[in-house]
């Protein structure tokens, strides 16, 4: 089974790409932004971690009949402070991350060929480890602000910048990742360059029911890709964007 984890920045266009995959080649997708809404439900060791740190400053933190946590409110305080922002993601992180394995190796059972790991911080969480290919999508500053103001009109033009200023740059993904996907254009050109890429990733149906039954292979697959990532490509930058791999084939 290929993992393949999917990045970029905020509003960069995972999810339209997620979409894609999942209701045009019907792969199967771990959504991070979901799984890290989970962790946080009233009740979870997650939720009692961050009340108990992040109440006695924000006192309207918890709405007092849910129970649940408010987001805009953690979100913006977080999102002006980064050392508030690295208790939020060691609080988070770890949880997120151990919901995600059990989320692959369910795929792993279902003899799923590829599973897509659509993940924020797919760097900074090191799930990128786990991936035999990271694909990153990227679009232009502007039209990055521009269509995250659209999709979030509660968040105003400071909150949106002080969220793009929070993450990684293009550069430095880019500098990580395997594959590029430009979305600067339309939906529709998007959707062309996806397919293209799933064309050229997806592996044999033959080799995914032999990585299943014969464990050991699976296995040995599993670990090659792991101790290729850790040892060899650490924040290296020594990766071919897919518009480089097509010109040279
Ligand atoms: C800060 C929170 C409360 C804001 O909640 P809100 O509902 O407004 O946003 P949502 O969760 O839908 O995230 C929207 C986008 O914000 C960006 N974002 C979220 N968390 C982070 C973070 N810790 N660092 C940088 N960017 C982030 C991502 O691009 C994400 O897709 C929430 O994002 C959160 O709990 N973040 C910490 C967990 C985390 O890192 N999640 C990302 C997946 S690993
Ligand atoms: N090519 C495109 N043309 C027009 N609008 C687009 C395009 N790609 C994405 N969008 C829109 O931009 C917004 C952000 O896209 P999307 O939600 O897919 O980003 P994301 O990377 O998943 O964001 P987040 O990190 O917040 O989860 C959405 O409203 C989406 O519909």
């Amino acid at each position: 089974m290929l993992i393949v984890g999917l990045t970029g920045g905020i509003a960069s266009g995972k999810s339209t790409v997620s979409k894609r995959l999942h209701e045009h080649h019907s792969l199967t997708i771990v959504d991070a932004d979901k799984i890290a809404k989970e962790i946080v439900e009233p009740g979870k060791p997650a939720y009692n971690k961050i009340v108990s740190h992040f109440q006695p400053n924000l006192p309207n933190l918890v709405d007092p009949e849910t129970k649940a946590l408010n987001r805009p409110v953690l979100g913006k305080y977080v999102f002006e402070n980064k050392s508030e922002l690295q208790v939020l993601n060691s609080i988070t992180h770890p949880a997120v991350r151990r919901q995600m394995i059990w989320e692959i190796i369910k795929s792993w059972f279902s003899f799923d060929k590829m599973v897509i790991l659509d993940v924020p911080l797919l760097f900074e969480a090191k799930l990128d480890e786990f991936c035999g290919v990271n694909v990153c999508v990227i679009c232009d500053g502007e039209l990055q602000l521009e269509r995250l103001m659209a999709r979030n009109p509660e968040l105003s033009a400071e909150d949106c910048k002080n969220r793009i200023k929070n993450q990684m740059s293009n550069e430095v993904k880019i500098s990580k990742s395997d594959v590029v996907i430009e979305n600067n254009s339309t939906r529709e050109k998007l959707y062309e360059e996806v397919d293209k890429i799933v064309k050229q990733l997806m592996p044999s149906t033959f080799w995914s029911y032999f990585e299943v039954l014969i464990p050991p292979v699976g296995l040995a697959s599993a670990l090659i890709v792991y101790l290729r990532n850790t040892l060899f490509k650490k924040g290296v930058s020594s990766t071919v964007p897919i518009a480089k791999l097509q010109k040279t084939a």
